[in-house]
């Protein structure tokens, strides 16, 4: 079978609120490198990503450009643009600014370890049926509370999935899913997965990623990476 045209769209638009800091999490140094430059490298080094296109704060492009892009040779970023507010501004951004069409894949640049063998398995998966998200099995019980902090209910663990990303789709049906949602007024998504859902209600299949490929999401995320980054480099 013909290889199609992978692009990745890497996210660092965020603020990190929840992190604090007040240099973005993405640009903080894990193992003396920034945290976005861990997923920039290993999608460079994918023989499956012909083209990674690069989301970032407005104002910050140079400086992604410079100080990571450049500095580290992550030659298959072709484009480096501002995101929006919400992180699915974001991704239609770095949807409209696709070359090409064929598959994409949609990464948190707050997740660093990403690796080769999950962006493997999730092509493989989205050849199969053009849409799949990485994610793990949930390791704890987890419990729906009610509005008053009670338990409401305990949903079966083995049904349950921590979703990661990247989450990847054939471009078109992505780019139709998302045009349909810049259109509604209220909108409540927080990953891509949500978009083909509630959208297209096209089936989506699960993928193992990995208990490493945490998002940096508070301080303690930071900790725990740490460690991770220097297997990275061992
Ligand atoms: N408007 C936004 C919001 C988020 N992101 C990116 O989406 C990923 C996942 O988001 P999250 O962890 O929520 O990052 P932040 O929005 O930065 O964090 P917080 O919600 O704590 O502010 C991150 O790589 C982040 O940079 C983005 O590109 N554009
Ligand atoms: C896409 C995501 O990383 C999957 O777990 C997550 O939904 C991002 O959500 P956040 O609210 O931006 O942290």
């Amino acid at each position: 079978m013909e290889k199609k045209y992978c692009t990745a769209i890497v996210l660092a638009a965020g603020q990190g609120r929840r992190m604090g800091t007040e240099v973005h999490k993405q640009y903080l140094l894990l193992g003396g490198r920034p945290v976005l430059y861990y997923s920039l490298h290993t999608f460079e080094a994918s023989p499956l990503i012909d083209e990674i296109i690069l989301v970032t704060g407005e104002g910050e492009e140079q400086y992604c450009k410079e100080e990571i892009v450049e500095k580290y040779g992550i030659s298959k970023v072709k484009a480096i643009l501002a995101g929006g507010a919400e992180r699915y501004h974001s991704v239609w951004n770095g949807l409209c600014r696709m070359q090409k069409d064929g598959y994409v894949f949609v990464h948190d640049g707050a997740r660093p370890f990403v690796d080769k063998d999950m962006i493997a398995r999730a092509y493989e998966a989205v050849c199969a049926g053009k849409a799949c998200v990485v994610g793990m099995p949930v390791k704890d019980t987890i419990k729906i509370a009610d509005e008053n902090g009670f338990v409401k209910e305990t949903p079966k663990r083995e049904e349950l999935w921590m979703v990661q990303t990247p989450q990847v789709f054939d471009s078109e049906l992505l780019r139709g899913a998302y045009a349909m949602l810049m259109r509604q007024a209220h909108i409540e998504v927080t990953d891509d997965a949500m978009v083909v859902e509630q959208m297209l209600n096209h089936p989506i299949q699960f993928v193992y990623g990995s208990y490493e490929n945490i998002k940096i999401t508070t301080p303690e995320d930071l900790e725990v990476a740490e460690v991770f980054a220097q297997k990275y480099f061992s």
